[in-house]
C-alpha cells in the first residue's frame, strides 16, 4: 500500500508507473458482520451503537471484471445510509448482497460474511477491467454511487428506474470507507481539482440526491422565485439543497434545530430561518395523533418570510415526524418532494390538503448517472461546495457514524482512508482562492 501511496503523492507518476504497480492480496476496509446482525435485538434505534458494530478488517482484494475498475481511496465519507447499515435497520443489508450474489457468477464475489460499507470516494484509478477506455490507471476521480446493470430496457431512459438498480457500498459490497474500492467504471468522474481529497470525496451521494431531487425534472424542478422548504437545511443534503435553491434563484426556507445551524444557513446566503428547537413545534400530539394547529403555526411562521405566500416545493426527507406538515404547508399545486425517512417510514397527511389543493408528492432516490454527472460538474466549477465540517481516519469512522445517527455533526464528515492527512490532493490553487471562503465554511464547527 505503501507504494501505492508514494506513486499518488509523487508529482512524476504516469499511468504506466501505476499500471505497472503490483496490487496488494488484502486492504484495510471498514465493515459490519453477517454474524452480528442480531446484536442490538430489542433496542430502541437511538440506542443502537455505530461504533459497536462496524470494524476496521483486513479483507482479501476482489476480482476485478469487466466494466469495473479499482480505485486507491484516498478519502471518503459518512452519509446515513451507512448509519442504516451498521444499526442493521430497516433491514440487514446482507438480504441485498445475498440477492445480489444470485444474479451472476461475477456478482457472487459481493455475498460475503463481511460488508464493506461506503458510497463516496475520492481517489485514483489503480487497474481497469476488459472494455474501460475511458479510465486508465492514474487517473484522478471521485465516484457517484449508482451501480446499474442496464440489461432491461427499463432503465435505458433513467438509468434509476433500471430494476438492478443498486447503491454502491449500501447494496453491493467493495464500498468507500476502504483503502482499495471496486466500482463499475461508469461511476467514475474527475475529480474536481480545486478540491482536497477529503473535500471532493464529500458531496458525491448527497449533492447528487439533492440534484435530482430539487432541481432535475425528475424531481421538482425548481424555478426562479419558487419557495423552498428545506428540512435540515444545514445537514448532508439540506446542505446541498440549500446551495442549488439560493444558486438558481429560489427563496429557501430553511429549517434547522440551533442557533449555530441556523448561523451556518445564513452564512450560506439564506434569510428564512426557522429554528425548529426555539419555536418548538409538536406535529405529534402522541405516537399517533397529529396536531393541525401546529401544522398552521408552522405554516404561519413561514407566511412571514415570505410576505403571505405558501411554499411551492418541500425538500423532505425526515419523513414521519413532518410529513403531515410538508403537505400541509404546501401551496396549492405544489410539490412535496421526498427522498427518505428518518424518523420512520409510515407517514401519515391528511389527504384532503393534497387533493383539494392539486398538490403532488414525488418520490425521489439518488440520481441518475447523467444528474449525478451535472451535480459533480457543479462542484467542478465552483458553483456549488463541499459542506465538510469535521474528518476522522479511517480507525474512527465507527465514532463518525455515530455523530451522524445522533445528529451531532454539520454538513457533512469525511473519512480518511489512504490519505495520510488532511489537505493533499489540490491541482487548481488558482480557483481555490477563489472560493476558499465557501469551501470552509462548514469546516471545525
Ligand atoms: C443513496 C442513498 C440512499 C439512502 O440513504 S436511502 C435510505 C436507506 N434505505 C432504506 O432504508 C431502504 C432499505 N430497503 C428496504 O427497506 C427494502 O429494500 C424495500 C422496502 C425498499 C423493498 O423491500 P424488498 O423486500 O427488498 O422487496 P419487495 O419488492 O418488497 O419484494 C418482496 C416480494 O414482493 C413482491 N412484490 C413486489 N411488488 C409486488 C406487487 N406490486 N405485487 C405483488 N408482489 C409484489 C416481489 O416480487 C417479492 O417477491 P418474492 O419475495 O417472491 O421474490
Ligand atoms: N434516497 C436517497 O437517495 C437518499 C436518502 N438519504 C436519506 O435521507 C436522510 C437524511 O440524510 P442526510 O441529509 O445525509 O442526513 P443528516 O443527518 O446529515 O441531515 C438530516 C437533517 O435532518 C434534520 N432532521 C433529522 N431528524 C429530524 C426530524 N425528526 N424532524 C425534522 N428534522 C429532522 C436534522 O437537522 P436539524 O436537526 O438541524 O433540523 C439533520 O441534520 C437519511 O435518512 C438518509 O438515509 C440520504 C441521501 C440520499
Amino acid at each position: 500500500m505503501k507504494d501505492i501511496l508514494d506513486a499518488i503523492q509523487s508529482p512524476d507518476s504516469t499511468s504506466a508507473d501505476f499500471a505497472a504497480l503490483p496490487l496488494p492480496e488484502s486492504y484495510r476496509a471498514i465493515t459490519v458482520h453477517k454474524d452480528e446482525t442480531e446484536m442490538f435485538a430489542g433496542l430502541e434505534t437511538r440506542d443502537k451503537d455505530p461504533r459497536k458494530s462496524i470494524h476496521l478488517d483486513d479483507v482479501a482484494l476482489p476480482e476485478l471484471g469487466p466494466g469495473e475498475a479499482l480505485v486507491a481511496v484516498m478519502a471518503s465519507s459518512v452519509n446515513y445510509n451507512s448509519v442504516w447499515t451498521s444499526i442493521f435497520e430497516p433491514l440487514s443489508t446482507f438480504g441485498f448482497l445475498e440477492r445480489y450474489g444470485r444474479l451472476s457468477e461475477l456478482t457472487k464475489r459481493h455475498d460475503l460474511p463481511y460488508h464493506i460499507i461506503g458510497s463516496d470516494l475520492a481517489g485514483v484509478v489503480l487497474r481497469t477491467g476488459p472494455g474501460v477506455n475511458s479510465w486508465k490507471p492514474g487517473d484522478e476521480v471521485v465516484a457517484h454511487c449508482l451501480s446499474v446493470e442496464l440489461e432491461s430496457s427499463d432503465g435505458h431512459n433513467d438509468t434509476m428506474l433500471d430494476p438492478e438498480q443498486r447503491i454502491w457500498g449500501f447494496e453491493t459490497n467493495f464500498g468507500g470507507l476502504a483503502e482499495i474500492a471496486l466500482v463499475k467504471s461508469n461511476q467514475l468522474m474527475p475529480k474536481p481539482g480545486h478540491l482536497s481529497w477529503e473535500e471532493a470525496a464529500a458531496p458525491g451521494l448527497v449533492n447528487s440526491t439533492a440534484y435530482r431531487q430539487l432541481v432535475s425534472r425528475n424531481g421538482a424542478g425548481m424555478k426562479q422565485g419558487d419557495n423552498v422548504l428545506i428540512w435540515g437545511a444545514s445537514g448532508g443534503l439540506g446542505s446541498y439543497a440549500t446551495q442549488f435553491a439560493l444558486a438558481g434563484g429560489a427563496n429557501p426556507i430553511c429549517v434547522v434545530s440551533s442557533p449555530q445551524k441556523a448561523e451556518i444557513c445564513r452564512s450560506m446566503g439564506a434569510e428564512a430561518i426557522i429554528d425548529r428547537n426555539a419555536e418548538g413545534y409538536k406535529f405529534w400530539k402522541d405516537e399517533s395523533t397529529q396536531d393541525p394547529k401546529e401544522w398552521k403555526r408552522f405554516g404561519k411562521r413561514i407566511r412571514e418570510f415570505t410576505g403571505g405566500e405558501d411554499i411551492d416545493i418541500v425538500f423532505e426527507h425526515p419523513g414521519r415526524e413532518t410529513f403531515g406538515a410538508s403537505v400541509f404547508v404546501t401551496r396549492k399545486g405544489g410539490t412535496i418532494t421526498t427522498c427518505a425517512s428518518t424518523s420512520g417510514y409510515m407517514h401519515e397527511y391528511d389527504n384532503r390538503y393534497l387533493w383539494m389543493s392539486l398538490k403532488r408528492i414525488i418520490g425521489s432516490h439518488f440520481a441518475n448517472y447523467r444528474e449525478a454527472w451535472e451535480a459533480n460538474r457543479l462542484i467542478a466549477k465552483g458553483k456549488i461546495h463541499p459542506t465538510l465540517s469535521k474528518v476522522y481516519s479511517l480507525e474512527e469512522t465507527g465514532q463518525a457514524a455515530f455523530d451522524v445517527h445522533r445528529n451531532l455533526h454539520q454538513g457533512k464528515v469525511g473519512v480518511l482512508c489512504l490519505a495520510p492527512e488532511e489537505g493533499l490532493g489540490v491541482r487548481d490553487e488558482e480557483m481555490r482562492a477563489k472560493h476558499i471562503d465557501a469551501i470552509n465554511r462548514f469546516r471545525n464547527i
